[in-house]
């Protein structure tokens, strides 16, 4: 039997409640078996819902109730409206998580989304779950985000930071740490037993041989070598605009892209239903959907005219599954 999955309280305000409710109605039968840790007061009593003691307990209340591990949020929760007064219990259901992990206790961590603006005004310092999550694993510069879908996998080098920033901070160092780390998840997470990877240009063209940047040239054409050198199937670097059509896309399983919205603009437009975001290059698995608070459609859960689509949720909690039985070699 696997472990049960901890489904974090993510900003009380967003539709986390709701696709935490949403989501014990959609698996309660079939599983994975998932707990929540979060505010019961904000289910209202829409679903069943049991408060357990820990992660042990939560097998055997799943298909008649939704396992919840109270974490009380402290300000009223007005959905739409939110609050850095309930950061701490945001962060506090976060740390928690990850602690019943490290133990054992779950088998992963599916985090429902948080606004990273409301966090930082009470304070917190991290710019989004993956850093947060690598300093609690002590791990902070190996982190490193994928986004999954049924039609493409993506790996940005560089992660939350401006565009600037961003081509500002590539190094051949950090493409080789991230292509390697993906390398090694494909293998360990996903059972791809020789990943073929494919790296991206910065610039348009893939620079045009210098004429539109020299990046590819200096910083990612040297990557490629030394990871070819080290026996692994990499090709690129690839004129961005193309790289993600429908014919390339069967070329590769995983496509290593020089920042952010490169990498995330094909897989949302693509798939925002059913993509997951997941933090490689740590000792856990993490898992989340590829959408945020969705501020301008939270309500109170149970209501019938919701317009949340618990899709990519569900689609998160099944690939934490999936991932912890490939580690442990048990992928039925
Ligand atoms: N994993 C995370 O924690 C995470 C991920 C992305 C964004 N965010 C945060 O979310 C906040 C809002 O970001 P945003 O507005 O750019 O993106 P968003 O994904 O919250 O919303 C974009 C649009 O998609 C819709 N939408 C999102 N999820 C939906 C769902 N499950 N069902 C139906 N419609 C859905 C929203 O209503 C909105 O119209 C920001 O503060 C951002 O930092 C968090
Ligand atoms: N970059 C992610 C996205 O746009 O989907 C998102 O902000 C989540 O980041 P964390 O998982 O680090 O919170």
């Amino acid at each position: 039997m696997n472990a049960p999955i901890a489904l974090t309280l993510g900003d009380p305000a967003g539709i986390g409640p709701e696709l935490a409710a949403l989501a014990w109605t959609a698996l309660r039968e079939t599983g994975p078996t998932f707990f929540w840790l979060g505010d019961p007061a904000l289910l209202n009593d829409a679903i069943p819902f049991k408060l357990i003691e820990g992660p042990e307990d939560a097998q055997d209340v799943f298909s008649d109730a939704l396992p919840v591990v109270p974490v009380e949020c402290l300000a009223p929760v007005v959905p739409g409206t939110p609050d850095s007064r309930n950061a701490s219990a945001v962060i506090a259901s976060i740390e928690q998580a990850v602690r019943y992990v490290q133990s054992g206790q779950a088998a992963g961590i599916t985090t429902n989304p948080i606004a990273k603006h409301i966090l930082a005004s009470a304070g917190f310092s991290f710019p989004g779950h993956t850093e947060f999550l690598a300093a609690l694993c002590h791990c902070d510069g190996q982190e490193v985000m994928m986004l999954a879908s049924p039609h493409l996998r993506v790996v940005p080098v560089t992660i939350h930071v401006s565009l600037r920033q961003a081509i500002e901070s590539l190094t051949t160092e950090r493409i080789v740490a991230v292509t390697l780390a993906t390398h090694k998840a494909l293998q360990s997470d996903f059972g791809i037993t020789q990943p073929r990877l494919a790296i991206a240009g910065l610039n348009p063209h893939a620079g045009e041989e210098g004429m539109m940047g020299t990046e590819e040239k200096t910083i990612i054409g040297p990557a490629i070598a030394i990871l070819k050198s080290q026996g692994l199937t990499v090709m690129g670097p690839f004129p961005p605009d193309t790289m993600f059509s429908a014919t390339a896309r069967p070329g590769y399983d995983a496509a290593i892209c020089m920042y952010h919205d490169q990498a995330l603009i094909p897989l949302k437009t693509l798939d925002m239903a059913e993509g997951v975001n997941v933090t490689i290059g740590l000792p856990i698995i993490r898992t989340s959907p590829d959408h945020g608070t969705a501020f301008d459609i939270a309500g109170p859960v149970g209501r019938s005219d919701s317009q949340v689509d618990p899709s990519s949720l569900l689609a998160a909690l099944r690939l934490a599954d999936s991932m912890s039985r490939h580690k442990k070699g048990d992928n039925r």
